[in-house]
């Protein structure tokens, strides 16, 4: 039996790969290591936490000893480390935050993978989940393929380009069998509601302002979130160590489009007359820094790996809608306590 750890399985991206993990690998135990901050949540995996092949381990990324200890007691044969700070906007006011846990909490899980794998790297393996904000902003033309020269602009991006390039490091350093992979913007269930489509939907449905940064001219490639874990299984079973992998959807919207979009199907989906959600846009002061336009090439996966997007957007968007509608109850709790939109925090009245 292999046994995998996999950091940050409680948050967005990360429950959707442990899920997929413990069902389709029964002969794999999946460790799933979180801190469980704000946008990390047990109830992400209750469908799957009785599974056999399953276990928790509540520990922070930056504790090196805590890291130490796990990889002392048990046996990983593989990390899948998608752990991470991730909202942009909350990394221009604490980037340190950011610091801590993209850069530090990477450099201790490849120093235990480095102290206790040692013996013999060749069975082992390393999977570093990353952005694509690591390659800057295009401007109206272009995308970005495993070749373009890194460029990052907020605290954010530049904490996980340099994760990436300490990961690259231990690759070359040391000769651990490591795989990066660079993703475009994810959405689907399970999605904190502090990013653009899950705070949109919460908004939307209490009648609350949709906050567009600038004029919403900001172009994003959205991708269904499973599409994004059918990709990292792909990729941890089949990708040659050392190399990089982009995943997009090829799925450009402007943010306004996306949102205008989003307005219409939440007005059928609520049974509001045509246009009375569009009427909740409201443009704020833009982003610090807010990188144009991101539009990503996954040529190389396709090909090499044959994997493609499954899923049509608006057909994504609409059963993510339904999934929030029928969740409420999830909606509800980590809405409640003194949780706030970033907008609501840090831009209201601004
Ligand atoms: C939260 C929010 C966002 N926006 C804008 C900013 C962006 O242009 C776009 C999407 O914003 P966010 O949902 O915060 O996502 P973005 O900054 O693109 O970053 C996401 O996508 C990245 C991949 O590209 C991931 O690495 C990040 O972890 C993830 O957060 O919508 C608004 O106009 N209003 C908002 O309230």
């Amino acid at each position: 039996m292999k046994k995998i750890l996999i950091t940050g399985g409680a948050g967005f991206i990360g429950s959707h790969v442990v899920r997929r993990f413990v069902n389709n690998y029964p002969d794999y135990h999946i460790v799933n290591l979180d801190k469980l901050t704000y946008a990390g949540n047990l109830a992400n995996l209750s469908d799957i936490e009785d599974k056999p092949n399953y276990s928790f381990v509540k520990i922070d990324i930056t504790d090196a000893s805590a890291i130490n200890q796990l990889f002392g007691r048990e046996n990983f044969d593989a990390v899948i480390h998608l752990a991470a700070e991730s909202h942009v906007d909350r990394s221009i006011t604490d980037p340190t935050a950011f610091v801590m846990t993209n850069v530090i909490g990477t450099v201790n899980l490849l120093n235990a993978a480095r102290e206790y794998w040692k013996d013999d790297y060749s069975n082992k393996r390393f999977y570093h989940i990353s952005t694509d904000e690591v390659y800057g902003a295009l401007g109206e033309t272009g995308m970005f393929t495993e070749t373009t020269a890194y460029d990052p602009h907020s605290p954010y991006s530049a904490s996980k380009a340099s994760s990436d390039h300490f990961v690259r490091a231990y690759h070359d350093t040391y000769g651990i069998d490591c795989v990066i992979s660079n993703c475009s913007n994810n959405y689907g269930s399970h999605h904190f509601p502090e990013k653009l489509i899950p705070l949109a939907i919460n908004n939307i449905k209490n009648n609350k302002p949709v906050p567009i940064y600038g004029k919403g001219e900001n172009v994003r490639d959205w991708l269904w979130v499973e599409d994004h874990a059918r990709a990292i299984d792909v990729i941890f079973h089949q990708a040659k160590a050392g190399e990089t992998y982009n995943i997009g959807g090829h799925n450009e919207w402007k943010n306004i489009d996306l949102i205008h979009l989003l307005c219409k199907i939440m007005d059928d989906k609520l049974g509001r007359e045509a246009g009375t959600s569009a009427k909740l846009i409201t443009f704020v002061t833009d982003r610090a820094g807010h990188d144009l336009r991101y539009a990503i090439d996954s040529t190389k996966l396709q090909k090499e790996l044959g994997w493609t997007p499954s899923l049509q957007f608006e057909e994504g968007l609409e059963k993510t809608v339904d999934w929030y509608l029928v969740n409420e109850e999830w909606l509800n709790n980590v809405t409640s306590g003194n949780y706030q939109s970033y907008y609501d925090k840090q831009y209201n009245g601004r």
